[in-house]
């Protein structure tokens, strides 16, 4: 492949290293959430095949609402009539005096580039609108400068002057509404840091901000180029010689080209940003927007509160999916279907022992499991804190292993394998699913389990007919029985210590020797109705054989695990 088309980022941008050569983002924390601002509605849609109509956009926006977000950038007015249309809309709507769709606490964002018509376009849109943030932008880099603008430093400096310029009239005649400012240099991180810092500065003294009326400069990874540090860098030089720092919030946007916008936002927190741009579940330009999901559940992951509510996850993924008409991969960080699933054999033995312990630790801490410290192996955060059920957490195939089939068994069928029954049955099932090469769910497990222990004492070779047991008065079992082996019937009786070592002496009386090697038993379900498991593992020759029964009767379900456990090995003897 021709990689020396390619030049390394240092070849393309310079990041100057902080004056005393010491930078702040590697020993940082992050220690409270960043403003979110959610620009699904113009970023997010200005890359759709079908972008949203107002009905799609209405829905989407009502749902960042009712997450808790506080501003949102709602579109760019000035491109279509169905932007224009939805920002109207909005100010049609907005709180206060009776409206329904805009909170008094949240602020809408429009963009709009560096030209005056369609800046004049843009604020037409907000009237009537009590507040709102306007968005200018205009690329800043040298390629762009040359190749899309045509214009050199200065020109590109004095185009986004007038805009401000402009923009600031347009505020300064609507005193009923307040108006703030936003600007993005666009292609931030492939702009030579003393031009944007010149630009940045020069239009935070243009707007007069302010710290009760900050201006927010949005520092754009427009297309990612380089490893998330150097972009912490670049964030951190703003940081620091941004000009009037307590009038400025800066914020970031990140996409995604090489997979790092995540890593990059959080870098950036730690080198200086207060606000970040991005989109749910990651929609946007090219591989997208940074996700705030991800970026909210991350913090939520360290213990800090990520200010947004994520509860029902699969809600919110649901309106994100119909308003974009795009799915969310099955492996998306917290989202997708298959993230809190395992397959394989030792994730499932560690999830089913954590979930174990957890139960444990909350029941000794007096509290309940779902308020209890989380440290459940596999699992970064509970599923259940964001509306998942455990349901998923553990699911079948050949790649799985005892703990796996013995959790699903017990959870969804109540049944409680005994320890040294596990890898007898998870050999069985290894066998069923690498012949069908698909997943086992909880039920085929239930009625494959069904089939190979429990139906032989129904039906197998040797069967019984009738019985009945009884204790004499020394404390001796009887037990009597009539005996269908193969062709031949015949009634038989035998004793013991209790009923199934009568039952082993009366099968021994028709000719089949048999050893009782272990026994368990268990309630399935709770109440007087439920009906009880048994399990038996038997020696008859030199075989041995599991064998399990079901039935209301804990005698009955014995005998009948004995009786499978026999017939299991007569078959394999
Ligand atoms: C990184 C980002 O996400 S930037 C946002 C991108 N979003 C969008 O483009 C979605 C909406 N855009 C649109 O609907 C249209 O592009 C419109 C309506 C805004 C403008 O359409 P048109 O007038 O046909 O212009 P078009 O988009 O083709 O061309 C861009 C022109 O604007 C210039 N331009 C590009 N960005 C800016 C800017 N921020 N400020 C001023 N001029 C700009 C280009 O240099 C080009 O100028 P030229 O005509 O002299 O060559
Ligand atoms: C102009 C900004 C905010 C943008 O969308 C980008 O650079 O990706």
């Amino acid at each position: 492949m021709p990689y020396h088309r390619y030049r390394p980022y240092q070849e393309r941008v310079h990041v100057p290293a902080p004056a005393d050569q010491r930078r702040s983002w590697p020993q940082a924390r992050i220690e409270r959430a960043p403003l979110w601002v959610p620009v699904d509605l113009r970023d997010g849609n200005q890359a759709l095949a079908e972008p949203m109509d107002t009905g799609r956009k209405r829905r989407f926006f009502d749902l960042l609402v009712s997450m808790g977000f506080k501003e949102i950038e709602v579109g760019y007015p000035s491109a279509s009539r169905t932007d224009f249309d939805f920002v109207r809309h909005l100010a049609r709507r907005a709180g206060g005096s009776g409206g329904d769709a805009l909170p008094d606490d949240v602020t809408v964002v429009v963009f709009t580039p560096a030209k005056p018509e369609l800046i004049d376009r843009t604020f037409e849109s907000i009237k009537g609108l009590p507040r709102a943030v306007v968005h200018l932008y205009i690329p800043t880099s040298p390629v762009w400068r040359d190749v899309v603008l045509g214009r050199s430093r200065s020109e590109v400096y004095e185009v986004v002057k007038e805009a401000a310029a402009h923009m600031a009239r347009l505020a300064d005649a609507r005193p009923d509404a307040d108006i703030r400012f936003q600007f993005a240099p666009e292609t931030f991180n492939l702009t030579e840091p003393d031009f944007v810092l010149e630009v940045c500065d020069g239009l935070t003294e243009l707007w007069d901000a302010s710290p009760d009326r900050p201006v927010t400069h949005n520092l754009p990874a427009t297309v990612e180029i380089a490893t998330p540090n150097v972009y912490a860098d670049q964030i951190e030089y703003m940081h620091r010689n941004l000009a009037r720092r307590d009038s400025v919030i800066l914020s970031v946007h990140p996409h995604n080209d090489r997979g790092t916008g995540v890593a990059c936002a959080e870098l950036a927190v730690l080198a200086g940003a207060q606000r970040v741009e991005g989109c749910l579940f990651g929609n946007g330009e090219r591989t997208g927007n940074v996700d705030l999901v991800t970026l909210a559940l991350n913090l939520y992951a360290q213990g800090v509160d990520p200010m947004i509510d994520l509860s029902d996850i699969d809600a919110v993924r649901e309106v994100v999916e119909h308003c974009n008409r795009l799915s969310v991969h099955p492996r998306h960080p917290y989202a997708g279907d298959l993230v809190h699933t395992a397959f394989s054999g030792t994730h499932q033995d560690a999830i089913s022992k954590g979930f174990a312990q957890h139960a444990r630790r909350a029941a000794e801490l007096g509290m309940p499991e779902r308020e209890a410290p989380w440290d459940v192996p596999y699992l970064p955060i509970d599923p259940a804190d964001i509306g998942r059920t455990y349901e998923a957490v553990i699911r079948v195939n050949s790649q799985s292993g005892k703990g796996g089939m013995a959790y699903l068994l017990r959870t969804r069928h109540g049944l409680d394998l005994p320890q040294d029954m596990r890898p007898d049955f998870s050999r069985v099932v290894q066998e069923a699913t690498d012949d069908s090469g698909q997943e086992a769910t909880a039920k085929e497990l239930y009625e494959l389990f069904r089939a190979t222990y429990v139906a032989p004492g129904q039906d197998g070779d040797v069967a019984l007919c009738s019985w009945t047991t009884d204790r004499a008065p020394d404390g001796a079992h009887r037990f009597v029985c009539t005996l269908q082996v193969g062709e031949r019937a015949g009634d038989f009786e035998g004793v013991g210590n209790g009923p199934l070592s009568a039952f082993a002496d009366a099968l021994a009386a028709a000719g089949i020797g048999v050893d009782i090697l272990d026994y368990a038993e268990h309630a399935v379900g709770e109440g007087g109705g439920s009906e009880a498991a048994a399990y038996a593992r038997c020696r008859v020759g030199d075989v041995v054989r599991w064998g399990a029964g079901l039935d209301t009767s804990v005698l009955t379900a014995s005998v009948q695990a004995v009786l499978a456990a026999v017939n299991r090995a007569g078959a394999a003897g």
